[in-house]
C-alpha cells in the first residue's frame, strides 16, 4: 500500500511546463529515489507534495486522503517532513541544539506531549551523531551536517521523510554509513523518499526509482529495470551531449 500518490501532478512556470502529468507512488518500509538530469522538476516535484508549489492540474494522496489543497504546515502535521538542498541549520548552536529546537517546535505547534530531551538523545543516538552532539553546527563537515537535518525531520515523527539531495557534500564512507541510516529509517516504517544525483547511491540503496525528464516521468521501477530503460539511457546521454 502506498502511503503517497500524485496524480497527473501538472506545474507551469509562466509558458513553461515543469512538471508534465506525473503519477508516482511512494511506499512506507521503502527508500524510493526521484532521480533526472539538471532541470528535470525533481525539486519542484517535493514543492508539489509538500505543499510549496501549487498545481496547475493532478492531485496529491496521503495516507488515502486528498490534500491537495492542504499547506505545508497541515501537511507536516499529518507526518510529512522533508530537508533541502542548501543547508538550512542554526550554525551557531550546537549539533544537539539544532536537534532538540525541532522537538520544541513539535510540541508548540502540536500540543504533543513529548519529552523532548529524551526524544533528542535517542534520535542523536540513532543517526549516529552522539559523539558530536555538542559540538557547534558552524565546525562540523558537510556531509555530517546533512545527517543532522536528518535528524531533526525525525524530530517531528514522520511518516514521509523527503530527502533533497542529501549525499551532496558527503565523503564516501560519510555515504554509506548514510545509506544504512536510511535503510534502517524504511526498515521502521517510514516512507523515505530521496532526490539525489549520486546515482550509484541511488542504484545501491532504492527499491524504487522515478525517473523524470524535462518535466515528464520516463520511468518508474528497480534499479535494474531503470539502469536497461532505453528512454532513461537516451535522457542521461542526452544531458551529457547537452553538458
Ligand atoms: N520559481 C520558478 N520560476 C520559474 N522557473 C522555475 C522556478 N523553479 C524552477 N524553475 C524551473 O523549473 C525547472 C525544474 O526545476 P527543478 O529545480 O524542479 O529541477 P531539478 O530537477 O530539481 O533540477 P536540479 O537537479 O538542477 O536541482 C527548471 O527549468 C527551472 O529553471
Amino acid at each position: 500500500m502506498s502511503l503517497l500518490e500524485t496524480h497527473g501532478v501538472s506545474v507551469r512556470f509562466g509558458g513553461n511546463v515543469v512538471l508534465d502529468d506525473v503519477s508516482l507512488t511512494i511506499t512506507p518500509g521503502d527508500v524510493t529515489g526521484i532521480i533526472g538530469p539538471n532541470g528535470a522538476g525533481k525539486t519542484t516535484m517535493f514543492n508539489c507534495v509538500t505543499g510549496m508549489q501549487p498545481l496547475a492540474s493532478g492531485r496529491v494522496v496521503f495516507n488515502g486522503r486528498d490534500i491537495t489543497g492542504h499547506g505545508s504546515g497541515r501537511r507536516a502535521r499529518l507526518g510529512m517532513a522533508r530537508t533541502f538542498q542548501r543547508l538550512e541549520l542554526f550554525l551557531s548552536l550546537s549539533v544537539r541544539d539544532n536537534v532538540r529546537v525541532a522537538g520544541d517546535i513539535v510540541r508548540a505547534n502540536t500540543r504533543k506531549r513529548i519529552d523532548v530531551e529524551a526524544e533528542t538523545d535517542r534520535i542523536l543516538g540513532l543517526t549516529g551523531l552522539a559523539d558530536i552532539a555538542n559540538e557547534n553546527v558552524a565546525g562540523i563537515p558537510t556531509g555530517r551536517a546533512r545527517v543532522v537535518e536528518v535528524a531533526r525531520a525525525l524530530m517531528t515523527r514522520p511518516k514521509l521523510l523527503l530527502l533533497d539531495e542529501p549525499a551532496s557534500g558527503q565523503t564516501e564512507q560519510e555515504s554509506e554509513r548514510f545509506a544504512g541510516l536510511l535503510r534502517g529509517l524504511a526498515a521502521d516504517g517510514i516512507a523515505v523518499c530521496l532526490v539525489e544525483h549520486d546515482l550509484p547511491l541511488v542504484m545501491s540503496l532504492c527499491s524504487t526509482i522515478h525517473v523524470l525528464d524535462h518535466g515528464i516521468l520516463i520511468a518508474s521501477g528497480t534499479a535494474a529495470e531503470i539502469r536497461r530503460s532505453p528512454a532513461v539511457i537516451a535522457a542521461y546521454i542526452g544531458a551529457e551531449g547537452a553538458a
